[in-house]
């Protein structure tokens, strides 16, 4: 809990120093006046009460969730791209009206601070909130009775307010969203800073918009996620979504603004094409196993090959599913190679997202493998036979 915003303000202080060294010291240790900004903090709950409201506006449709432990099932705005939208609409009236975007690269500390003090806070109120909810809204992990434990990894499975998910809300809007206007900030910066923003920075801006406008386009796929339905929302989470996605996914641009990188087009072509890959097995995979998991019998899936299972869910082993046991993180690893290719290969602080990602996925993996072994036992394991590669095709 302390080492990942101590991570996170590495990585934004190396980010703008001259060597920008990933395993370096810092240049400096930044003081309260640094990190303390009350106009940060205005910023911040402007930001997450605008989100708030977008999320609460009437959605274009209502999808309900997995079955929870007492048969129930929840019910989820589904209007994360238009809140999107309307945030990009917001933002393009601000910058006409001469609001300037690009102040935004001088208060990352400032916002990241305070982001990771809501965390804090956030996570504290999530833990007393599940002191008083019923054991059957409590979440598999995360109830050990050690209570540090209990709190990093999150007591309640789908904490609400009324109708307002607090989880589902945090995973996709504010932070994601916010990765993508830290990008633009950065990219109108190194306009006004050089005259035009630069074709590695086009490029970064460009793939990471694709992936955060996928995510809410394909919003409804969250739902069958593991960090919504296995996982509880506590410290890890909160702190992952408010203030370590859109402070350090955002960290290619920001090396980007103060180390510019030279693009040649014939390079810029073969990094959108690694891009393209990565983004079509990303989508293949999630889009095949979400149309199957809601309908099997959907013609985009029917003639695939399966395996039967004693809960009476079927398992893919032909398609995306057959060629590894996780094809969808093949994708993602392949898009997170695109999006460090673009800051050059001199410095390894761009590939941090890579790395950290690898580690995620693989520790991931390793659960999601765990809990479908317990779910789906013998079937499972004939599964693991015929596709015996979990992410990589004859690697790993
Ligand atoms: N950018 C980021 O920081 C992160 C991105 N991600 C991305 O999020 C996405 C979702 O990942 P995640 O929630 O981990 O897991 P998945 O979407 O891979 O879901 C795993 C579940 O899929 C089902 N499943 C597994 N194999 C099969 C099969 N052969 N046929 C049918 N169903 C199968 C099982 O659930 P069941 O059988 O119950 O349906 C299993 O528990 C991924 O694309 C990942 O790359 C994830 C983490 C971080
Ligand atoms: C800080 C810790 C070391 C780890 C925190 C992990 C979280 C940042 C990630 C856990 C799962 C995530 C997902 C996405 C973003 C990162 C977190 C929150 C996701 C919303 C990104 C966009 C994708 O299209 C997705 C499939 C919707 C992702 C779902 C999982």
């Amino acid at each position: 809990m302390l080492l990942l915003p101590a991570t996170m303000f590495h990585l934004l202080l190396v980010a703008r120093s001259g060597p920008a060294r990933l395993l370096g010291l810092p240049p400096y240790l930044p003081g309260p006046e640094a990190l303390w900004s009350p106009w940060a903090l205005l910023l911040w709950l402007t930001w997450l009460g605008l989100q708030a409201a977008f999320y609460l506006l009437p959605a274009r449709k209502m999808a309900e969730g997995q079955e929870l432990k007492d048969k129930t099932r929840l019910r989820y705005p589904i209007n994360g791209f238009q809140a999107l939208v309307l945030t990009a609409l917001l933002v393009g009236l601000g910058v006409s009206a001469g609001l300037p975007l690009g102040m935004l690269t001088e208060m990352l500390l400032p916002l990241a601070f305070v982001a990771t003090l809501t965390a804090f806070i956030f996570s504290l109120l999530l833990y007393l909130k599940a002191l008083i909810a019923p054991a059957s809204a409590l979440a598999p992990g995360g109830n050990s009775g050690n209570p540090i434990y209990d709190f990093f990894l999150g007591r309640e499975l789908n904490p609400r307010i009324c109708s307002f998910d607090c989880k589902y809300f945090c995973e996709l809007r504010p932070g994601l969203i916010g990765w993508v206007l830290i990008n633009l900030a950065l990219l109108v910066q190194e306009a006004e800073l050089r005259g035009s923003p630069s074709l590695a920075m086009w490029l970064v801006n460009g793939f990471q918009l694709l992936y955060v406008g996928d995510a809410l386009w394909y919003e409804e796929a969250v739902l069958t996620t593991m960090d919504i339905t296995h996982d509880g929302f506590g410290f890890m989470l909160a702190f992952g979504d408010l203030a370590w996605v859109p402070f350090t996914y955002s960290l290619q641009a920001q090396f980007l603004l103060y180390h510019p990188q030279p693009l040649e087009l014939s390079m810029a072509s073969v990094i959108c094409l690694i891009n393209a890959v990565g983004y079509c097995i990303f989508r293949g995979a999630n889009s095949q196993k979400n149309t199957f998991r809601k309908n099997p019998s959907d013609p985009r899936v029917a003639g695939l090959e399966t395996i039967s299972t004693a809960t009476g869910r079927q398992l893919l082993v032909s398609g995306w599913w057959g060629m590894v046991r996780h094809p969808n993180y093949l994708g993602d690893l392949i898009m997170a190679l695109a999006w460090s290719l673009p800051c050059g290969v001199s410095h390894l602080l761009p590939y941090f997202y890579l790395l950290y990602f690898t580690a995620l996925l693989v520790h991931r993996e390793a659960r999601d493998e765990q809990q479908c072994l317990q779910k789906y036992g013998l079937a499972w394991r004939e599964y693991c036979r015929r596709v015996p590669y979990r992410i990589v095709p004859y690697i790993y």
